[in-house]
């Protein structure tokens, strides 16, 4: 099947006193119709550079230094301001863990909801609003017309963020890009969201991108999923192949440190030591120096994604067999 969204090779980085710190490392990962992708790391790791560069929403510092996002057939990279913003929300959706913050605080929710429904699925005000209710209700607030009468500062953070899924669901975007939407939220709303999201899947065949820190949440909706580590992504494929058989060392780490996961293991995992900072990447594997598996190899070369039987990309030597020969040029 065809790739709706293509992240080919993309790179970012910070500058920080004119040096440029990488955090994202030519990561390249495809989004199919109608499917949902998880991407996961450990806090740090580049999810949320990764993802809100696909809409150009990095801070200031923020640069893509390499790479292409290629949406539809177009490279998002090239387009104008204008071209970007008709697609933002409308085509490509977004839900942050701050999306709270994106609410006027001097106009009421119900406006704000109204007006950007009707302007942006060319509906009238009437039926933008029927639809505002109907979307609140789905995301658990159960008083519609109290709410949409409200300011942002007379709700509480959970409803504000509710709001912020809600308004993004209703303009049923070809694409989602939801970063730790749940986070905020109580167990029971985060359930009720993640329905919801899954409803969006499958009613109107929405690509999502849900990258999270919490596998149990992507493992419950993922199709394919991307384990990133200290701005590389490690592994990447199919969510139930990845699940059942993790073949990099830090996947497997990660998700034996989940006992109701671990299939792999009876005990939990802790991976030693902490990621590396971006200022201060290790040389060749990124993982090496938390590696039990780790040798020369590792320690001098940076490994290229390689395909398992099953379709999995792996970033590993072990993975490659690669082997360390003297005065080979491509050592990092
Ligand atoms: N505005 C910024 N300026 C400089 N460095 C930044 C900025 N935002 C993020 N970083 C750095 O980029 C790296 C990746 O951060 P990012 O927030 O993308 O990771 P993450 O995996 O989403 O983490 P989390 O789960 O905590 O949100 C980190 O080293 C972080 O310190």
């Amino acid at each position: 099947m065809e790739s709706i969204l293509d992240i080919r090779n993309l790179s970012i980085a910070f500058s920080n006193k004119n040096i440029d710190n990488t955090v994202v490392d030519g990561a390249s990962l495809q989004l199919r119709a109608g499917e949902v992708l998880g991407i996961v790391g450990e806090s740090g790791c580049g999810k949320t550079t990764l993802s809100r560069s696909i809409l150009g929403l990095l801070p200031p510092t923020g640069k893509i230094m390499e790479g292409e996002l290629i949406f539809e057939g177009k490279n998002l990279l090239h387009l104008s301001k204008e071209e970007k913003r008709k697609i933002r929300g409308r085509e490509i959706g977004m839900i942050f863990q701050d999306s709270m913050t994106s609410l006027n605080p001097v106009r009421k929710i119900g406006r704000q909801f109204i007006e950007t429904l009707s302007s942006r699925l060319k509906i009238d005000k009437e039926n933008a609003r029927k639809l505002a209710e109907e979307m609140l209700v789905k995301v658990n607030l159960s008083r519609p017309e109290k709410i949409m009468n409200q300011y942002s500062f007379q709700l509480s953070g959970g409803m504000r963020q509710r709001v912020m899924i809600a308004m993004a669901l209703a303009l049923r975007p070809k694409v989602l890009i939801a970063d730790e939407p749940t986070t905020a939220l109580d167990v029971t709303v985060q359930a009720q969201i993640l329905k919801e999201i899954q409803d969006l899947k499958e009613s109107y065949g929405t690509s999502i991108i849900l990258v999270s820190h919490n596998l149990g949440v992507v493992y419950q909706i993922a199709d394919t999923i991307a384990v990133m580590y200290a701005g590389s992504v490690v592994e990447y494929g199919e969510a139930s192949t990845v699940f059942r058989n993790p073949v990099h060392p830090y996947t497997k780490a990660l998700l034996g440190s989940i006992p109701n996961l671990s299939h792999q293991q009876d005990k939990l995992v802790s991976i030693e030591g902490s990621p590396p900072l971006s200022h201060r990447l290790p040389s060749g594997c990124v993982f090496h120096p938390r590696c039990q598996f780790s040798n020369e190899v590792c320690r001098l070369k940076k490994p290229r994604p390689t395909e398992t039987a099953e379709g999995v990309r792996v970033a590993c030597h072990r993975q490659n067999n690669t082997r360390y020969i003297e005065g080979e040029e491509d050592i990092a």
